[in-house]
């Protein structure tokens, strides 16, 4: 379902600020994988992710997702293959539009719909249907304005948006970072649901050594570009953040600096 083979990304290359984001990446994931990333601040994990959305293109190597080469498309042209959840509830809606018409906009990057064609009854129906599954009453609430919803209810929104056009590939980038305790639990139980549901290949980066540990079947941890411990489905059962720990300072011969997987544990 998604192919990387040997990716490299540098940032500033030949000038004092060279950075090499990403070195020599290759792997692959089947339909229906889930791999958590974790790593060490500065480790390419948002690089990786970009490279993957389309938003930034590799010096080298490629990119294959449902097996298309999408190496050189743009983030536009992989928008039908692709569900992104960002951070920042504010990011994967638009305020000042209603629940509806966010929908609509989802619909319309993978369907070539438009809001101006209108919302049909059938449409709406299913809107609310889809709605429903998150189980916080936003069926009820098609109309109000995105802008006016708590945080947890639009990153709720957000996810059910990157999802129910049924992308091929689900990119969560630290996407329950931003939210309290509690509203992070609801976020969770629902990605848990979608991807399941709809046997979603995910990509997701956490900070957070729990989360990436609970969910999905695989786990990649990065440091400097380069994905430097990896756990399939069987090793992930037994594993603990120690373990974690242990396998970067075994590798690297440092321990890990991360200043949001320390605050958030
Ligand atoms: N747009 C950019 N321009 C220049 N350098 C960049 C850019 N984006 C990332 N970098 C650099 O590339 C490296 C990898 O950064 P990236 O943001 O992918 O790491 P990360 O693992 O997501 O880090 P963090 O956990 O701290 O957010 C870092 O050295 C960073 O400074």
């Amino acid at each position: 379902m998604l192919q990387l083979n040997n990716i490299y990304k540098t940032f500033y290359p030949n000038t004092p600020d060279e950075r090499r984001a990403l070195n020599n990446i290759s792997q692959k994931l089947s339909p229906g994988d889930f791999v958590t990333i974790i790593g060490s601040n500065g480790a390419g994990k948002s690089t990786l992710l970009n490279m993957l959305a389309g938003t930034l293109l590799p010096d080298e190597g490629n990119v294959w997702i449902d097996g298309k080469d999408v190496t050189s498309w743009p983030e536009e042209k992989r928008a039908k293959l692709i569900g992104r959840v960002f951070q920042n509830p504010l990011m994967g809606t638009a305020p000042g539009m209603t629940i509806e018409e966010n929908m609509m906009i989802s619909l319309g990057r993978t369907q070539n719909r438009s809001l101006f064609s209108g919302i049909t009854k059938k449409t709406r129906h299913q809107f609310r249907e889809h709605l429903q599954t998150l189980e916080i009453g936003l069926e009820n609430r098609l109309n109000s304005k995105v802008g006016l919803l708590s945080g947890g209810e639009r990153q709720a929104l957000s996810l059910l948006m990157a999802t129910f056009t049924e992308p091929k590939i689900l990119l969560l980038d630290e996407h329950t970072a931003a939210l309290d305790p509690s509203k992070q639990e609801l976020i969770i139980k629902l990605t848990k649901d979608l991807v399941e549901k709809q046997q979603l290949t995910t990509v997701m980066v956490t900070h957070q050594m729990e989360q990436a540990i609970e969910l999905g079947n695989r786990l990649w941890m990065m440091d400097e570009g380069s994905i430097i411990f990896e756990a399939n489905e069987e090793q992930k059962q037994d594993l603990t953040v120690p373990d974690l720990l242990n396998e970067f300072e075994k590798v690297r011969g440092k321990r890990m600096t991360s200043d949001k997987a320390l605050l958030m544990k």
